[in-house]
């Protein structure tokens, strides 16, 4: 581990009943980069999100964050550590204006206190850090609209917002490109290319042209393992990870 390495991944380990779902899970993030986490369906990589995260707990192994331990830790406290995640689009409150979505991440990060007693629509101390970050992610003409009228690919750009809106040191992504159209997810291509200057990218991604051309590495997953770790030119050239996930296609 260097004093360049974010958020490191030590042995992790998930059983489901008998199925290793991750199995001795070692990687690390570190500043800078896009780290793509690819591999077949079902080889585990949103189990590990997951882990990381804090929505699952492990059966043993440890995630290092900026040199803490975040073990005992829940996935709100792990978020306020700064560690930024894509919500499920299940958890956007669809009755809702995108903004009031934003604000709503917005006010989890100030604290529970603060929900009781401000007067949440007017408040600018939430509409401004809201709004910042609709625009960052090009979707401030569709702030006033409610979620469920938007888009799936809005959808998906609004999550990031509410990623973003929680100022994060690090990324964890799973699959932002799924669902988008080819102009959407080239937008979320140019956009994450930024992104990862400001904060690493652990990326979870099926679509092999966004993760060639994004990661800086590649780690592969396997039945819960990694197989392989390097750079895309090693990736493509590795001959188990040819024959275990890219087939003839890379
Ligand atoms: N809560 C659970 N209980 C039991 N088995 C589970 C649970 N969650 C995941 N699994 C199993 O663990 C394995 C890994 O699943 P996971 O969703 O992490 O894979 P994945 O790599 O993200 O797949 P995909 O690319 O299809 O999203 C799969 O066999 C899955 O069926």
């Amino acid at each position: 581990m260097t004093d360049q390495t974010v958020l490191q991944i030590q042995n992790l380990n998930k059983n489901f009943g008998a199925l290793k779902a991750t199995d001795d899970v070692t990687l690390d993030l570190k500043k800078g980069e896009i780290h793509a986490l690819i591999g077949p369906n079902g080889a585990g990589k949103s189990t590990l999100i997951k882990q990381i995260c804090g929505q699952l707990s492990s059966d043993s192994g440890k995630v290092i964050f900026n040199g803490k331990d975040l073990a005992g830790m829940d996935v709100a406290d792990r978020a306020k550590a700064g560690l930024g995640r894509t919500f499920q689009v299940s958890s956007l409150v669809m009755e809702f204006s995108a903004l009031r979505n934003v604000m709503l991440a917005v006010q989890s990060k100030l604290g529970t206190s603060y929900r009781f007693f401000k007067n949440v629509r007017g408040d600018n101390n939430l509409t401004e850090p809201a709004m910042a970050a609709l625009k960052r992610v090009n979707l401030e003409e569709r702030a006033h609209i409610m979620t469920a009228e938007l888009s799936h690919g809005e959808r998906r750009q609004l999550e990031i917002a509410m990623a973003l809106a929680l100022d994060p040191k690090a990324f964890l992504l799973d699959e932002p490109m799924a669902g988008m159209g080819p102009e959407g997810s080239k937008k979320l291509i140019g956009f994450l290319d930024e992104l990862r200057h400001e904060a690493p990218i652990l990326l979870i991604e099926h679509d092999m042209d966004a993760v060639f051309s994004l990661a800086d590495r590649i780690s592969v997953l396997v039945y819960g393992r990694v197989i392989a770790t390097g750079s895309v030119e090693d990736i493509r050239n590795n001959p188990a990870v040819r024959e275990a996930y890219l087939g003839s296609a890379a």
